[in-house]
């Protein structure tokens, strides 16, 4: 079964038209990439799945229902929310800067579910601790964690509502490549455990070949190749996949010094 159907979405900002004639489907339990350069209308597309942006024109559907535009009760929006969540590049500015880790994740399970606070504690405790956080990070404030541990809180945040898709929107982009490394190995375990698909947003070849199984290409707004992730970047058939690989360090390479004399 499809967790999302997106098809023919089209969003027109003025003159200029940031998606164009996007289609895609995520099966559930399926991580799907899209990959373009800044600017390809990727977040664009992440903003429509999550109703924070309406597409100009097109469809899309979450666990088979169709998202009609238009205003929507509290309720529907806690529905769809416990549907799609979304985790960002940045959780330093997603996160409130005031609010302890264990609160934050409190604050989520709050929306959503009717909980004792024992029973919400104990909850918060167990997702911070199923995203590799200890009880003790449940009293920091997130500047006082590293940017690879606030990653987590967002994730955690996120699980909290149980949501069937989550959009993660360049989560890793902002973290060295050993910490990126970790928290790619921490999604890829969430997805053994849960039943949960990832919708994957990223510039990054190399980040997207250890996370997703399919990929769309994106350029200009359109979708200039798909396939499975393992196909596209043994054989890419577009010169931009090729340019968008040819940026990926692989193991073995090495900076060649430029002759400046
Ligand atoms: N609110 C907006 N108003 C006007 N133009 C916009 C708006 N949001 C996005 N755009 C334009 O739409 C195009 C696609 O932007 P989008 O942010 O979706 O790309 P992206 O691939 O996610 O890039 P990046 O990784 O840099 O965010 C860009 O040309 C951008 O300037």
């Amino acid at each position: 079964m499809s967790v999302i159907e997106a098809e023919r979405l089209r969003k027109v900002y003025g003159t200029a038209t940031a998606v164009d004639e996007v289609s895609f489907t995520v099966a559930e339990g399926e991580s799907l990439a899209i990959v373009g350069e800044s600017g390809s209308g990727k977040t664009t597309v992440a903003r429509m799945l999550l109703g924070l942006e309406m597409p100009t024109s097109g469809t899309i559907s979450v666990c088979g229902r169709p998202r009609p535009a238009g205003r929507v009760s509290a309720g529907e929006r806690r529905r769809r929310a416990r549907e799609i969540q979304i985790v960002f590049q940045d959780p330093y500015s997603s996160l409130d800067k005031l609010q302890r880790v264990g609160d934050v994740v409190e604050t989520s399970l709050a929306l959503h579910f009717s909980l004792t606070p024992a029973e919400r504690r104990k909850k918060a405790l167990d997702l911070l601790e199923s995203v590799g956080l200890a009880e003790r990070h449940a009293t920091m404030l997130p500047r006082q964690l590293s940017g690879g541990q606030r990653q987590r809180v967002a994730i955690a945040r996120a699980l909290a509502v149980e949501p069937r898709v989550l959009v993660l929107d360049e989560a890793v982009a902002a973290l060295d490549v050993s910490i990126q490394a970790q928290i790619l190995n921490l999604l890829a375990d969430i997805r053994e455990q849960r039943s949960i698909s990832y919708v994957f947003i990223s510039h990054d070849l190399a980040v997207v070949n250890q996370i997703s199984d399919t990929a769309v290409v994106m350029r200009h707004g359109r979708v200039v190749e798909r396939g499975t992730t393992r196909a596209l970047l043994r054989e890419p058939r577009e010169e931009y996949t090729k340019a968008l690989l040819a940026a990926v360090p692989r193991p073995g390479w090495k900076p060649t010094r430029r002759n400046t004399q």
